[in-house]
């Protein structure tokens, strides 16, 4: 048998939202529980076995029309709903991890979005990458997105020279760093800095920082446009690492923080990333691609709600955040990020060293599962491999580690019932928005209360879906929605497992066709239990599935 409950608004159009205030009071929304018509009788629980036979077949002709990844159909079958996971994996890419072969057993692994680094490699080479990953999605059924991150404003070391992919700085050496660049052979102990300006900034008695901490000097010389430092803490230094400097205990500000966020080699990187359609650019100001900001200067802290308002999510980049604020405070920011995103609505990624060691071990620390797994209890969207995935000896090794951690965390979580004490502020505008939120927020407590095994939103631009996901219900969420890109970018966000399907304005016909296709292929069964929302029709369905 279903049930629903239908919210009708008499009118959507915008005048509603200028009523005066009093019009708000006045019973707008009804709500009432109602039996599906005689039309729809076809497929409810109850119906004869011939009844049902006849919906699968006028349908299964029609499988090719739904699209979902082999992988997520696989585990489906052999799992059943509660084994999926829902935090998403995203994986930069790079020479570990750029071949044919090598993207397929990542997107196979589990991998939701692969992440490209401007800071590295020639657009040949992100080209590559990208056509790649499109022609897996093609051939394969996978929706992996792709995130262009943009290189920014930040101070770097240049390459090393030579095809030399790491140095070792030992204690208490002297190393010249230098604003000359070099053609090939690099002088020993001689590294170039990007920026122009940083002979000049340095002070001697300063702190330098290579690549959030990992290396640091002393700054005990400046010589022209070269700066000589001593090594307090040892270290390998990577080509094109991050240098931050610091005096008497504060980061410097000076003329690097003056540069713009988005440097000239970012704008021809994001012209070259619209070109390619990548799915996600972090940090930008174009239409039409999810823009991400990554949250890693001190500044972006005191404005943590405008910037993450103005994007369509966020990255706690803890690399570079590291380095910008004392190590001891980097955990209470990325929670209060996550708090923030989940809030307002917008995916949060979790990033940098998650399993840092396992660039060149099998197997993790048990501080990096920790980690991880509070990275995955505080119900972040995705987790993100760097240098794990993009240049270390065990990518795929790193990726199971992800995933097996987050699955039993996840479960862990829904076996104690870790369920929030504060509900969620409302954030739509509108009261056509608001009703949908408050649809999503029920929808998520009866799935909870009433066990069922998905939801299912039916959503044209993503944005019912995200309403959903960021209940963060016990129970998968099932995405339908008509384009490839929205499904991709979906594939970004807690618990949705985004498909493929055209449908139309008529729900009971959606789900009729949903139930026949999904059935068909053995992703779900007779008796499952469902909650069925959409942006269509403003109601909520509850149903087995015939
Ligand atoms: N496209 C690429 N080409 C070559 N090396 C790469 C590429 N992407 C990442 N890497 C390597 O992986 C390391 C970790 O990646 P990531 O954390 O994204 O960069 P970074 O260390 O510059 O912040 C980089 O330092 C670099 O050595
Ligand atoms: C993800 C980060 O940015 P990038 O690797 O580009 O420096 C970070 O700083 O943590
Ligand atoms: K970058
Ligand atoms: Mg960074």
């Amino acid at each position: 048998m279903s049930q629903s409950i239908q919210f009708s608004t008499p009118s959507r159009t915008p005048h509603l939202l200028h009523l005066p205030h009093s019009r708000f009071h006045r019973p707008l929304t009804s709500l009432s529980f109602r039996q599906f018509p005689l039309k729809y009788t076809s497929i409810r629980a109850s119906s004869s076995p011939e009844e049902r036979s006849v919906v699968a077949t006028a349908v299964s002709t029609d499988t090719a029309a739904i699209d979902v990844d082999t992988v997520t159909e696989a585990e489906l079958k052999e799992n059943g709903f509660r084994s999926t996971r829902r935090t998403k994996l995203i994986c930069t890419i790079g020479p570990a991890t750029c071949g044919f072969e090598q993207l397929e057993a990542l997107a196979e692994g589990g991998m939701n979005v692969a992440r490209l680094n401007m800071c590295h490699g020639t657009r040949e080479w992100h080209r590559d990458v990208i056509r790649s990953v499109r022609k897996l999605n093609e051939e394969k059924g996978f929706a992996v997105a792709i995130m262009m991150d943009t290189e920014g404003s930040e101070i770097h070391m240049g390459d090393l020279g030579g095809g030399e992919s790491s140095a070792k700085s030992e204690d208490g050496e002297v190393w010249t760093f230098t604003v000359r660049a070099f053609d090939s052979s690099r002088p020993a102990r001689t590294i170039s800095v990007s920026y122009d300006g940083f002979a000049e900034d340095v002070r001697v008695g300063d702190e330098l920082l290579v690549d959030g901490g990992m290396v640091r000097f002393e700054v005990i010389e400046k010589i022209g446009p070269d700066v000589k430092c001593l090594c307090t803490d040892p270290g390998l230094l990577l080509p094109r690492a991050n240098l931050t400097f610091w005096r008497d205990g504060s980061l410097v500000r000076e003329r690097n923080a003056m540069l713009p966020t988005i440097s000239s080699k970012d704008w021809l990187d994001i012209d070259f990333g619209i070109a390619e359609g990548v799915d996600f650019i972090a940090v930008s100001f174009v239409k039409d691609i999810g823009v991400i900001a990554k949250i890693e200067s001190i500044d972006s802290l005191t404005n943590l709600e405008e910037i993450i308002l103005a994007s369509d999510g966020a990255m706690v980049a803890r690399g570079d955040l590291g380095a910008q604020i004392p190590l001891e405070q980097v955990p209470a920011a990325q929670q209060r990020i996550v708090k923030v995103c989940r809030a307002l609505n917008k995916p949060v990624i979790v990033a940098s060293q998650l399993l840092e060691s396992m660039i060149e071990y099998p197997t993790p620390t048990r501080a990096e599962v920790a980690d991880v797994s509070e990275a995955v209890r505080q119900r972040s969207d995705a987790l993100m491999l760097s240098g794990e995935s993009a240049m270390g000896q065990f990518p795929d090794k790193a990726l199971t580690v992800l995933r097996s951690v987050s699955l039993r965390i996840e479960r862990w979580w829904r076996e104690e019932k870790r369920y929030e004490s504060t509900p969620l502020q409302p954030i739509g505008s509108g009261f056509s928005d608001r009703i949908s939120e408050e649809i999503c927020n029920s929808a998520a407590k009866m799935a909870n209360n009433l066990g069922v095994d998905a939801v299912f939103v039916y959503t044209k631009d993503g944005h019912m879906a995200s309403l959903v996901s960021r209940c963060r219900p016990d129970c998968p969420i099932f995405a339908f929605t008509t384009t490839t890109s929205v499904r991709r970018r979906l594939n970004l966000q807690w618990g949705l497992i985004p498909f493929r399907l055209s449908f139309s304005e008529d729900m009971e016909s959606n789900l009729n066709k949903t139930f026949s296709l999904l059935k068909s292929r053995g992703m779900i069964k007779s008796g499952d239990l469902v909650i069925a929302v959409s942006d269509m029709l403003q109601s909520i369905q509850v149903m087995n599935v015939p």
